[in-house]
């Protein structure tokens, strides 16, 4: 990593750290993402399914991975650099996105999304946060948890933030498919519309209940799986009547209305693939009516800077090691100590490289993976020990409305029924992995 300077924390997530650095030999500006846990063997590293899903797909729309370096147990991912994040876009934003700059934005994402599906993995976690833009190109990054399509259900493993969280994931099911990842885009776009998120549940409850607010209830059949889920909240869903979602979305053309309202379907069934949501009239530019603009800002509450905690379903973790619940080594252990070397790395300086030729269209770049002596290089090692803050649990769930028949009411129904499991530091973590 010493051709790399790192120049400034960009972004501290689940499962690494990412820097904006400079290539000291050829000047070219990067993201590094230092990955929280350590990894002794690259072996392992290979397999990680960041690196596997995006080593097999190269797409204008989707972060370039350019390489892949480990140095004293360390793994760094070196990126592409961009610029912003589009959380931070529309935390920044003083006026509505026009209708035309949410269409070019959402026409690459669908494009980047067509191009992963087709590939064979769903991403799993796409939020605002994970679409990364310079001018007017967004990508798609962080596919720490992308999942392959072959993969076989049950998928258990699951991490994501919950305003994008897809019904069928919320009510546990295990077959999810990539139209969790086409809920997401719905989300998103609704939110590119209102400059605020559109089902901001507070706890995994209370996200249901948001989108019951606003699509109504569901039809049950759709989630057998659910039934003890909905018996245990108890809550008599089949009184949420839909909300007008013109009226939630005032900017919003009725060709995009309509297209958030097909991909926040409730049956991931009917939503449309992302090469479908391509042909929806939302994009026949010449079609569209506009509305008149309505400012976000006004009857609105300001655009929420507290996110949605990062939260771990703990019954659901496996024990394989590229999940990111190994980010949670930090958690539970926040001094990084030469113990944490192993015994294997040698005292004196040592480098192996190893070139993967396999990774596709990067010919001229080598991958490799080196072994240095503990030595640090320089490099900065930002252990922080209140990471474990991510992973604070919910101890206590605020009341939830519960709709009467002429209106809504507050009724206190039990706290955190159906989060209780989730958030706790502990169990999967293996004394072992340190040595
Ligand atoms: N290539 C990049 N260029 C610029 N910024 C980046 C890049 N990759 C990531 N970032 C920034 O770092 C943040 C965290 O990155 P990333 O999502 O990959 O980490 P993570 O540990 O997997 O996060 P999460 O907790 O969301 O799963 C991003 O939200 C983004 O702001």
């Amino acid at each position: 990593m010493d051709r790399y300077k790192l120049l400034k924390e960009l972004g501290d997530g689940t499962c690494g750290t990412v820097y904006k650095a400079v290539n000291r030999e050829s000047y070219e500006i990067v993201a590094v993402k230092k990955m929280k846990r350590k990894y002794y063997f690259w072996e392992e590293c290979v397999n990680l399914r960041e690196v596997k899903s995006l080593r097999r797909m190269s797409h204008p729309n989707i972060i370039k991975l350019k390489e892949v370096v480990r140095e004293n147990n360390e793994l760094f991912f070196i990126f592409e650099y961009m610029e912003y994040n589009l959380y931070q876009l529309m935390k920044e934003r003083h006026r509505p996105f026009s209708e035309q700059e949410i269409r070019n934005l959402l026409t690459q994402v669908l494009q980047g999304l067509t191009h992963m599906h087709r590939n064979g993995y769903f991403h799993r976690d796409l939020k605002p946060e994970n679409l990364l833009v310079t001018n007017d190109v967004i990508k798609i990054a962080d596919f720490g948890l992308a999942r392959e399509l072959s993969s076989m259900p049950p998928y258990t493993d699951y991490v994501s933030t919950r305003w994008y969280r897809a019904p069928e994931v919320l009510l546990k099911s295990s077959t999810y498919t990539p139209a969790i990842d086409m809920w997401a885009v719905g989300a998103v776009l609704a939110e590119l519309f209102n400059l605020c998120p559109i089902f901001p549940g507070e706890s995994e409850t209370d996200q249901l209940y948001k989108i019951c607010c606003i699509l109504g209830a569901p039809d049950w059949t759709v989630f057998p799986e659910a039934k003890n889920i909905t018996q245990l909240i108890n809550i008599s869903y089949s009184e949420i009547l839909p909300a007008n979602l013109s009226e939630i979305i005032p900017n919003a053309s009725w060709e995009a209305v309509d297209l958030i309202r097909q991909l926040c379907s409730w049956d991931p069934l009917k939503r449309p693939t992302a090469e479908q949501a391509l042909q929806h009239p939302f994009f026949h530019v010449a079609l569209s009516v506009p509305r008149p603009i309505h400012d976000p800002f006004q009857n609105k509450p300001e655009y929420t800077k507290s996110k949605p905690n990062l939260e771990l379903n703990l019954w659901d973790f496996d024990s394989k090691p590229d999940d990111c619940f190994l980010g949670l080594t930090l958690a539970v252990n926040p001094g990084v100590s030469d113990l944490e070397m192993g015994p294997s790395v040698p005292g004196s300086a040592r480098q192996d490289i190893y070139f993967c030729s396999s990774f596709q269209d990067h010919p001229q770049q080598s991958v490799f993976w080196s072994l240095f002596s503990p030595c640090r290089n320089g490099v900065p090692h930002p252990v922080d020990p209140s990471l474990s803050l991510s992973f604070s649990s919910i101890t206590q769930q605020p009341p939830i409305a519960v709709p009467h028949s002429g209106g809504f009411g507050l009724a206190a129904l039990q706290p955190g029924i159906l989060d209780g499991p989730l958030l706790t530091v502990s169990s999967p973590l293996q004394p072992s992995h340190y040595l």
